[in-house]
């Protein structure tokens, strides 16, 4: 039936048979990551790592040798998924702790944690995301994707920061998305009180996640800590389960869509390529280079939100 569906449009919408095919070429050619670094001794934090994406990524990392540390909200998803990857990649290094983005309470107690018990950080993936919640507001009263994909990955960073920068070389990914083209940073309206659209929230929840880490590239450089922003492409996973439209377009097209275990490359690649330093504070997609916004490339908006966002989690604005 779903294939029938898509041989009925692409049969008779010509915009529709030029439009798939383009995006077909494109998906087809999607990057994958070539490097065999091996990380024996070194400590990764992946945040949502029990599925999608992130758990794909941290298979592969676990499968390098790393210590992984599952950074999940729902412990007992994780633990499932650390056993599986244990499983099948004999790495016994896999290790799940608890990590409730939306709540800055839970986001320090994972930070005192893990500096209590780890001596280095080499690689940290900000991973987990929503989109498309209804309004929805987080523990600290941020709008729900402002909240997680952003201030919640902004304070945790800023909460290894020292850790990271004392085992350098050392590497922080920030998962964003195409998505961010239509992302806007509405100082006047970043918790949605005054207007409120679903798929924009997560637009600019993406574009913040670019201008965080361009910021944090300028704020690093010298220090031996990178850091790069993802478009994983679109990925199978469970990112459209607040969307009955979007979970029926990724059914009706899922053979062009990525696997998660494709999903994970372009993380992969910022994180373990060698040489990539030069790049720090880039933007990635199919493990290259990819092109940015106007508003996303906005050294002034980067700044105010940096200082916004230091100032909404209480942090000290430097
Ligand atoms: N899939 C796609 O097509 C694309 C994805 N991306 C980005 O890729 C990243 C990974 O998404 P993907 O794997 O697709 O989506 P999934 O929904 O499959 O995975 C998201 C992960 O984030 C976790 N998460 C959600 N909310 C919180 C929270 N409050 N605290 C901690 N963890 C949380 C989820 O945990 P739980 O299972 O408990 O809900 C889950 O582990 C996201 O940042 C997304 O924006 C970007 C472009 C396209
Ligand atoms: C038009 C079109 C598609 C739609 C793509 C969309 C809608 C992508 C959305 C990506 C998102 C939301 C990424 C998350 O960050 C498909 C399914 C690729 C198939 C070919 C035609």
């Amino acid at each position: 039936m779903r294939v029938g569906v898509f041989f009925f449009l692409v049969y008779f919408v010509p915009e529709i048979d030029e439009l798939s095919f383009s995006v077909c070429r494109k998906m087809l050619s999607s990057g994958v990551c070539t490097s065999t670094v091996q990380l024996p001794g070194k400590v990764v934090v992946v945040t949502g790592a029990n599925t999608g994406i992130g758990k794909e990524t941290a298979k592969d990392l676990a499968q390098r040798g790393a210590r992984v540390y599952l950074a999940c909200r729902d412990v007992e998803k994780g633990e499932l998924v650390a056993k599986e990857i244990q499983t099948t990649t004999g790495n016994q290094q896999v290790l799940v702790r608890k990590l409730d983005l939306s709540d800055t309470k839970s986001i320090r107690a994972f930070a005192k944690g893990f500096l209590a018990e780890e001596n280095h950080l080499h690689v940290l993936i900000n991973n987990a995301g929503v989109m498309m919640c209804p309004y929805s507001k987080t523990a600290d009263g941020f709008e729900m994707h402002m909240g997680v994909n952003h201030l919640g990955h902004f304070l945790l960073t800023h909460l290894l920061l020292e850790k990271l920068k004392e085992s350098a070389p050392s590497r922080i990914v920030n998962v964003s998305s195409l998505a961010h083209h239509l992302g806007r940073i509405h100082f006047h309206n970043l918790q949605g009180e005054k207007f409120y659209n679903a798929a924009l929230a997560y637009c600019h929840s993406k574009l913040a996640n670019i201008l965080f880490t361009q910021e944090l590239a300028r704020r690093l450089k010298g220090s031996g800590v990178t850091t790069y922003s993802v478009h994983p492409g679109t990925v199978q996973s469970e990112l459209v389960r607040h969307s009955s439209f979007m979970r029926w377009m990724w059914w009706l097209f899922s053979f062009f869509i990525k696997t998660p275990q494709q999903g994970a490359q372009t993380s992969l690649h910022c994180a373990l390529t060698e040489g990539l330093e030069i790049l720090s504070g880039n933007h990635f997609s199919d493990c290259h280079v990819a092109w940015v916004s106007a508003q996303a490339r906005n050294e002034t908006i980067a700044r105010r939100l940096w200082d916004v966002s230091c100032d909404l989690l209480g942090l000290p604005i430097d």
